[in-house]
């Protein structure tokens, strides 16, 4: 490929870490994944994913030759660039558990010899200071054992999306990488540079988008570059937030949002993603991140009214789901209600702060019979929450079987296309049609005897 080829380590194999390291093997990279968790190295030796993500198992077996999976974190040591990209999760605080971080780098640090220059890489997401903390943790190792230090930390939040993890990696809008050193920058921008220049053979799994610039690399310090990772999914989560808002008021003015949505994004200083209104965000990152982002403005003293709307905003607009079906049935209790998609979002298996979570909890509450049914999830779900009283369906139309009203929570692709009129058939009652995602066509809904609610529409 005419590339200069790594040795790169990737400690934690979740979402993140995996699907870079899976992603930079694809690019010519030699890659060791290294993560503490037996099951899932297994799992990975045996050639399969641990997580649902389409395409990474097809490029698994691309990468192949390039690729190694294990539990021990001694292939640090020949590593020219270790990247972690462990768990960061909330504390009840808000804050960022860091716990995995330092006990990462103090592996890490473990294994640095000085005998070549490293690049040790936060890709998690952490707040400011993180990189400065990591950096402490290996110098302190380090000199305690006598030896002599010879690496530099960089911060690389990453931005990829579950669902479309691959093709984020692979043809993202830019590599932020924050560090004091230029040598670090400089190995970095090896790293990434058939990213940056587009020169690999793009696999067929995840073929390059017809219209595609080169990703831009943002160079800058550390502090800088972490607190792009939180501003970028704060806006995201306001954005999200606002059109929700203004779609509270359309159903109240007779508006629709999603045409609202359309005339607002098509001004380019707006633009037209991340305005789908509906059930509002779910997900491991958007509610974890605003939280931390608040935190460390509270611990400077400082308010930050947007973020913290942003985040009560999304929390009332899941209960609206319940709103609705007190509007529609009157009401709830003894009803039976079902679930159409578990998942935060479609194209994953990700159960993580789930909009699905918060609603079916409430339904039980009031004394609700729940169905649920997901085309990828459901696994997880009965494993993770085994004491959540509902009903696991096989699909949509035997969910269906005695609803008084079914709710669409994601937005699975085969949701799209619903065979409205026998929902409407085996559904009873009100039979009425809960559109979180507003994927559904009103019209097409009530000609096959359906009561169609929609979000803000
Ligand atoms: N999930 C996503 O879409 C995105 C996540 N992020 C951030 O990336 C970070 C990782 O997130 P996910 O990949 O979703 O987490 P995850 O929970 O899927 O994966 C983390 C992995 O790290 C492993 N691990 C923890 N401590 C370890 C250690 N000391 N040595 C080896 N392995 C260790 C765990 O066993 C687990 O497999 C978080 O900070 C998150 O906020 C950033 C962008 C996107
Ligand atoms: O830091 C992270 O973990 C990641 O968080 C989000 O990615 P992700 O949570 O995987 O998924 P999104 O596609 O952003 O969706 C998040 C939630 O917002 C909802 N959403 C999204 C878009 C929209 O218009 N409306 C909407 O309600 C989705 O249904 C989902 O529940 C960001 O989009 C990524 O850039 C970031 O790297």
């Amino acid at each position: 490929m005419g590339q200069q080829q790594l040795n790169v380590c990737v400690v934690g194999a979740g979402y993140v870490g995996l699907t870079t390291g899976v992603c930079l093997a694809y690019l010519g990279h030699q890659v060791t994944c290294i993560d503490k968790d037996r099951e899932k190295i297994d799992m990975l030796l045996a050639g399969r994913a641990p997580i649902y993500e389409p395409g990474l198992e097809d490029l698994l077996r691309l990468a192949n030759a390039r690729l190694k999976f294990t539990t021990s974190p001694e292939a640090c040591r020949h590593a020219d660039v270790i990247i972690l990209a462990v768990g960061t999760p909330p504390t009840p605080n808000g804050n960022a558990d860091l716990s995995f971080m330092e006990a990462a780098a103090a592996e890490v640090a473990a294994q640095l010899t000085g005998e070549r220059f490293q690049v040790i890489v936060n890709k998690s997401t952490v707040p400011v200071g993180t990189a400065q903390r990591v950096n402490l943790i290996i110098t302190t190792a380090i000199a305690s054992r006598g030896g002599s230090a010879n690496f530099a930390v960089a911060s690389n939040p990453e931005f990829l999306r579950e669902g479309v993890a691959i093709h984020d990696t692979l043809y993202p809008d830019r590599i932020v990488i924050g560090s004091a050193s230029n040598e670090a920058i400089n190995m970095l921008r090896v790293m990434y540079a058939p990213i940056l220049e587009q020169t690999f053979a793009a696999p067929k799994v995840c073929p390059r988008p017809e219209r595609f610039d080169l990703p831009a690399l943002v160079t800058t310090d550390v502090t800088s570059a972490e607190m792009i990772k939180y501003a970028a999914n704060a806006f995201l989560a306001m954005k999200i937030s606002f059109i929700n808002e203004i779609g509270g008021l359309c159903e109240k003015v007779g508006a629709d949002v999603t045409e609202v949505a359309r005339g607002i994004g098509l001004d380019k200083r707006i633009g037209p993603r991340f305005l789908q209104a509906g059930l509002g965000w779910g997900g491991s990152c958007f509610g974890k991140d605003t939280a931390a982002l608040i935190r460390t403005a509270q611990e400077y003293g400082y308010d930050m009214p947007i973020v913290s709307a942003t985040v009560s905003v999304n929390r009332r607009q899941r209960l609206r789901a319940i709103d609705k079906l007190q509007e529609t049935l009157k009401v709830v209790r003894g009803r039976t209600i079902g679930l159409l998609g578990l998942a935060f979002k479609p194209d994953t298996d990700d159960l993580r702060d789930a909009p699905a979570l918060d609603i079916i909890r409430v339904l039980l509450e009031m004394g609700a019979r729940v169905k649920v049914y997901d085309p990828v999830a459901l696994e997880n779900f009965k494993i993770q929450y085994p004491n959540l009283a509902v009903e696991p369906c096989k699909n949509a139309s035997e969910l269906s079987q005695d609803c008084d009203a079914v709710i669409i929570v994601t937005e699975w692709e085969e949701f799209r296309h619903l065979p409205l009129a026998e929902l409407a058939e085996k559904m009873t009652g009100a039979k009425v049609l809960i559109d979180g995602r507003n994927i559904i066509d009103r019209q097409d809904a009530e000609k096959a005897g359906l009561r169609y609610v929609g979000f803000g529409r």
